[in-house]
């Protein structure tokens, strides 16, 4: 493909990942937009953007490609103003919403020729906001969801493809109202429960004042999206605001009926419950195609002693094992701590465990 002229028009977390995994990976030009101008002298000076304007309008006439990763509402109100440009020539425009419904309806109102619009959400994203945590491989192996306003502009589809692939992603083109049920089921819905499980922690503080001090490894885990942008969720929550009321409502009859396995005490049903759960959540991370990208853990015992870290990092680097994530679990003053080391293969998993048992750790391997 010849070389195209990239416009990112928000250079957040997303459009920040998406044009350095652009800049990498291709001989694409990029240039920006963004209305916080801190951003975008950060994205020219470390050389993600090559040019950037303040006014969108001026700055999309010279784009063959338009990537849209603002905030949704910010979103919808860009494709209107970019359906008042006078373009010179033909434009693709995308965007990395994360509901489609609302904004494939805008787009079903542009009635400007030259732009031809493919929805876009890429399924990764972190807890983080803003140019400075992007990355470009935050994609990797995550799935991009496509809606095309137009399932015919197949040309178009191919071209945002190929721009995409950069990201190293992989696509799946859904219609914009089951992008926002699954969505709505697998990433929002999670986030609401995420949020409340903190604020039935907050309020029983009031009770016991040391409860904050027993939130160990399983809170944290549960509740690490609820320390998410909370303007980003608000403005998702509104755009898919009749999934999410429906949702509640399922979750609440669940709950209903958890209520009452809990109070009649039913041993054999509970023990089901948590066995079904298990069983699909252990199913779920070794579906590669999923939506969730599947990673392989061990879980290592590490001593709180200086460099008990980097030695075990040490080992496994030269071994060649490539580790996809670390994280520490718990690392309390004089005791054991828990590292959660993440890798893509579950070989890679299996042997890093016995490399590291082989040499005194003690080692857990979960999937
Ligand atoms: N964060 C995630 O995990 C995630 C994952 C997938 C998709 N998304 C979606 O991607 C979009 C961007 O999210 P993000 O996480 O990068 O947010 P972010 O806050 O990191 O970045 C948003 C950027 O948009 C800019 N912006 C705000 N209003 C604007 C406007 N009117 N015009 C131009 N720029 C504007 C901000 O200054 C900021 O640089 C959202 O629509 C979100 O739903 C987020
Ligand atoms: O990794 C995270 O922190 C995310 O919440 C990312 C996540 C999700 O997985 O639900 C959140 C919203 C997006 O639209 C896509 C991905």
């Amino acid at each position: 493909m010849k070389q195209q002229t990239i416009l990112i028009a928000g250079l957040g977390l997303i459009g920040g990942s998406i044009a350095r995994a652009i800049r990498n990976f291709s001989d694409h030009k990029l240039i920006g937009f963004d209305v916080d101008e801190s951003t975008l002298k950060y994205a020219k000076e470390t050389g993600i953007i090559s040019y950037y304007d303040t006014n969108l309008q001026h700055v999309a006439q010279r784009a063959d490609i338009i990537i849209l990763a603002a905030p949704i509402t910010e979103t919808i109100n860009m494709i209107q103003k970019l359906d008042q440009v006078e373009f010179p020539k033909q434009v693709i425009v995308t965007d990395t919403a994360s509901v489609k419904g609302a904004i494939l309806t805008a787009a079903q109102q542009i009635n400007n020729p030259n732009i031809t619009f493919i929805g876009g959400h890429p399924m990764a994203g972190s807890h983080k906001r803003g140019v400075e945590a992007s990355k470009a491989h935050l994609f990797e192996n995550a799935i991009y969801v496509l809606s095309p306003l137009d399932y015919e502009a197949e040309e178009q589809i191919e071209v945002i493809k190929s721009v995409l692939a950069t990201t190293k992603c992989k696509f799946l083109v859904l219609k914009p109202e089951e992008h926002d049920e699954m969505t709505g089921v697998i990433s929002h819905f999670p986030h609401l429960i995420a949020s409340s499980l903190v604020h039935q922690a907050k309020k029983w503080e009031r009770t016991h004042a040391y409860l904050p001090n027993l939130a160990a490894g399983g809170f944290r885990d549960i509740t690490r999206i609820a320390s998410s942008n909370p303007q980003m969720w608000q403005d998702i929550f509104h755009h898919n605001q009749s999934k999410m009321s429906y949702f509640l409502e399922d979750w609440i009859e669940e709950m209903s009926h958890l209520k009452l396995l809990i109070e009649t005490n039913e041993k054999n049903e509970i023990l089901n419950y948590l066995d079904s759960a298990k069983k699909y959540r252990d199913g779920l991370s070794k579906k590669e195609q999923g939506a969730i990208p599947s990673f392989y853990d061990v879980y290592v015992d590490i001593h709180d002693q200086s460099g008990a870290i980097a030695k075990v990092v040490q080992i496994l680097a030269d071994e060649n094992f490539s580790i996809k994530n670390i994280e520490i679990l718990e690392v309390r003053e004089g005791i054991t701590g828990v590292l959660r080391l993440s890798f893509h293969t579950q070989k890679e998993q299996i042997e890093s465990s016995k490399k590291l048992t082989s040499l005194g750790y003690e080692t857990m391997i979960q999937n």
